[in-house]
């Protein structure tokens, strides 16, 4: 499966084939989103048909594409490229940068999340950056942050099946800062573990003191 045919904007350049493999049955539609877009503005009070947002809807319309794009593409099949190292102990990715919209307000939240898992009897790993792929395919939905965390800590245990996996996001949510409570600058960490992560303190502890280190 040709993944690197799938940008990080969920743009298909392969063939066919790969693109029924990863496909969700979701799809885009472009007139829709920018019917929808100038009625908002309408709605808000703005004149759609005044030159500077003559063709606004069509390029929000494609960025909205573009941060959804994680809704078309099967973030499993990331992880299907793996290969036998023997390694046995813990595999961290720190500080994937993370974009996300936060599915209430439809505005960014944005930080880095942290990936690790401790390999399963055959040692089986999967490239690091297909880590950071399916951090990035779940964070391109509307999404809650425990939601996306979840999400990722659960795929790396389905198709990796290792003795155990950590997530920790940390972001900040812009609906906190540049609207309602405004408080810009609250952070919020959450996290998911899995497997012996769950059943031993100290090695979630010690995957803990890893990612948190600064
Ligand atoms: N748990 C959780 N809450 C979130 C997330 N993103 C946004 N929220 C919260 O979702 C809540 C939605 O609350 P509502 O009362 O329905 O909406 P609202 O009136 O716009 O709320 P305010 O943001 O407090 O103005 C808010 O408290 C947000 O802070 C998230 O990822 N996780
Ligand atoms: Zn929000």
């Amino acid at each position: 499966m040709a993944l690197d045919q799938v940008d990080g904007d969920g743009r298909f350049d392969g063939p066919t084939d790969d693109v029924q493999a990863l496909a969700t049955g979701r799809t885009f539609d472009q007139p829709r989103a920018e019917a929808a877009v100038r009625e908002l503005l309408i709605a808000v009070g703005e004149d759609p048909d005044r030159p500077g947002l003559l063709d606004t809807p069509a390029r929000v319309a494609r960025s909205y594409r573009e941060i959804f794009a994680g809704l078309y593409v099967e973030p499993d099949a990331v992880l299907n490229t793996t290969f036998d190292e023997g390694h046995q102990e813990l595999v961290l990715v720190r500080n994937i940068p993370l974009y996300s919209t936060c599915e209430h307000h439809l505005v960014a939240f944005h930080g880095v999340a942290h990936v690790g898992y401790i390999p399963g009897k055959t040692g089986q790993v999967t490239g690091l950056s297909k880590l950071a792929r399916v951090v990035d395919l779940y964070a391109k939905r509307p999404q809650v942050q425990e939601r996306l965390t979840s999400q990722i800590a659960d795929a790396v245990t389905r198709k990796l099946q290792p003795r155990g996996a950590i997530v920790v996001v940390e972001a900040e949510h812009l609906c906190m800062a540049m609207r309602g409570i405004r408080k810009p600058g609250a952070s919020t960490t959450t996290s998911a573990v899995r497997g012996l992560f769950q059943t031993s303190a100290a090695s979630r502890s010690e995957a803990l003191d890893l990612i948190l280190r600064k």
